[in-house]
C-alpha cells in the first residue's frame, strides 16, 4: 500500500497542494482527475522525487520514505511516464531504453519489448517511429526498473488491457488524465483532485462522466468537438510554411495552434510575459505588460508576470497559447490538437468561442497531428 499524509507543496505565492492524504492499493489502477493547475502533475513530482513537498509523509506498506530526488523514488519502486518522454530522437530505441540502466535491467529489453513495442525492430531510431511507440518505448523504460508504482502522467494512448495485465502483476498504477470516459474504463478507483485537495475517492464502477463534470466544474452539458470545423490533410509544417510567406506581407494573420506546446508554441525558459508578448515586439513596457495581464485574465490563469514558463501547468501553458492566438484576430486559425490538456471547462470555452468565431468568418482548420 502507497500512502500520502497530509502533503502540501506551497511556493512563496500559492499553495498548490493543501494536504492530499490518499490510499493507493497494490494491483488496482487509480485515475487522478482535476481541473488545471489542481495539482495532479505536481502530485506525480513529489511522487517521484522532482520536488520536495512542504510538508506531509510518503509510505510504503507502512514505512515512512525519504524521497529528496528521482534517484530515490526509483530506489523505493516509483516512477514516472512524463507527459512529454524525453527519449533521445537519432539514436535507436534500444540505445534510449539502455541509458542510465543497471546490466540486469538491459536484460528485461527483449521481454519487454515484445509485448509493448510488437514488432518493432529496436534498433529503428526513434525519431522515424509514431507518438505511439514513442509512449510505449518510454513506458518500457519505466518497467526496466521494476516499479512498484507507475504514474503515467496524461498518457496519450493506453491498451486497456495490457494496463489491466499489468496492474495485476501487483504493480499500483496512477493515470493522471482530463478524460473522464477513459477514467472510468480503465481505472478501478477515481480520485477528484481541486484547490489542491481530495475531492472525493470513488470506485469507477459507480461514478459517471456526468458526476464528475457537474462535481469538478458545476458543468452538465455534454461536451462535443462543434461540427462547423473543417478538417484537412495539412501538416504542421506546411502552416508554418504558409505563415512565413504572409508574415508582414501585410496580410491577414494566419492563426497556429502547435501540437508541441512546450516547444514549437512557447519555451520553458520564457517569462511568462515573453511568452504572451511573443508577437507584440513594439510598444511600451506598461502596456505590454497590460495586455500580458488582460491575455492571463482571459485565459483564467494564475501565474506572475515574471515566472518562467516552465512553472505553468500544461493546461495553462495551452490556455494561454490558445489565448495569445485569439488576441491576433485571424481571419483563418489551424488546430493541431488545441484541446490537448485542457480540463472540460476550457475544452467548453475553446468550442464556444471558435463557434463565435466561425459566425464571423474565421476559417477554422483542425489539421492532422502525425
Ligand atoms: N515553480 C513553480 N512556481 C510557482 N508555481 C508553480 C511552480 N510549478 C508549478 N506551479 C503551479 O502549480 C500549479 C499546479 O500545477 P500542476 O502542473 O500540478 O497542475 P495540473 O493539475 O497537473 O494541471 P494540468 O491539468 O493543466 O496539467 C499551477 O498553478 C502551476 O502554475
Amino acid at each position: 500500500m502507497l500512502s500520502l499524509r497530509d502533503i502540501c507543496v506551497k511556493y512563496s505565492y500559492k499553495t498548490v497542494l493543501n494536504g492530499v492524504t490518499l490510499d493507493f492499493e497494490e494491483g488496482k489502477i487509480y485515475s487522478l482527475l482535476g481541473e488545471n493547475g489542481a495539482g495532479k502533475s505536481t502530485l506525480a513530482h513529489v511522487l517521484c522525487g522532482d520536488i520536495l513537498p512542504t510538508g506531509g509523509s510518503i509510505y510504503l506498506n507502512e514505512k515512512k520514505l525519504n524521497i529528496r530526488n528521482p534517484k530515490d523514488a526509483i530506489k523505493s519502486g516509483i516512477v514516472c511516464v512524463h507527459q512529454r518522454p524525453l527519449l533521445a530522437p537519432s539514436i535507436s530505441i534500444r540505445d534510449n531504453l539502455r541509458i542510465g540502466i543497471s546490466h540486469k535491467m538491459t536484460k528485461l529489453i527483449p521481454e519487454l519489448t515484445k509485448k509493448w513495442l510488437p514488432g518493432r525492430e529496436l534498433s529503428e531510431t526513434v525519431k522515424n517511429i509514431s507518438e505511439q511507440e514513442v509512449f510505449n518505448t518510454s513506458l518500457s523504460g519505466a518497467l526496466l526498473k521494476s516499479p512498484f508504482v507507475l504514474i503515467l502522467d496524461e498518457p496519450p494512448f493506453l491498451d486497456t488491457q495490457k494496463i489491466r495485465d499489468l496492474a495485476k502483476s501487483g504493480i499500483i498504477i496512477i493515470i493522471i488524465t482530463h478524460s473522464f470516459k477513459e477514467a472510468i474504463e480503465k481505472s478501478d478507483e477515481v480520485v477528484l483532485l481541486k484547490d489542491g485537495r481530495v475531492l472525493e475517492k470513488t470506485s469507477a464502477k459507480t461514478i459517471t462522466e456526468e458526476y464528475i463534470k457537474e462535481k469538478l466544474f458545476g458543468l452538465t452539458k455534454t461536451i462535443t468537438m462543434p461540427d462547423f470545423i473543417e478538417e484537412k490533410d495539412i501538416t504542421e509544417d506546411e502552416v508554418m510554411e504558409l505563415r512565413k510567406k504572409t508574415l508582414g506581407a501585410n496580410s491577414d494573420f494566419i492563426g497556429y495552434i502547435p501540437s508541441d506546446r512546450t516547444f514549437r508554441a512557447s519555451n520553458p525558459n520564457l517569462t511568462v510575459f515573453q511568452l504572451c508578448t511573443a508577437y507584440r515586439t513594439n510598444g511600451k513596457q506598461k502596456e505590454l505588460e497590460d495586455y500580458s495581464k488582460t491575455l492571463l485574465e482571459k485565459a483564467d490563469v494564475n501565474i506572475r508576470l515574471y515566472e518562467k514558463a516552465l512553472c505553468l501547468s500544461g493546461g495553462m501553458l495551452q490556455r494561454i497559447i490558445l489565448e495569445r492566438e485569439l488576441a491576433e484576430s485571424p481571419k483563418e486559425i489551424y488546430l493541431f490538437d488545441p484541446t490537448h490538456g485542457l480540463d472540460a471547462e476550457a475544452t467548453e470555452r475553446l468550442y464556444s468561442r471558435l463557434q463565435g468565431l466561425a459566425k464571423n468568418g474565421v476559417k477554422i482548420i483542425i489539421g492532422k497531428v502525425e
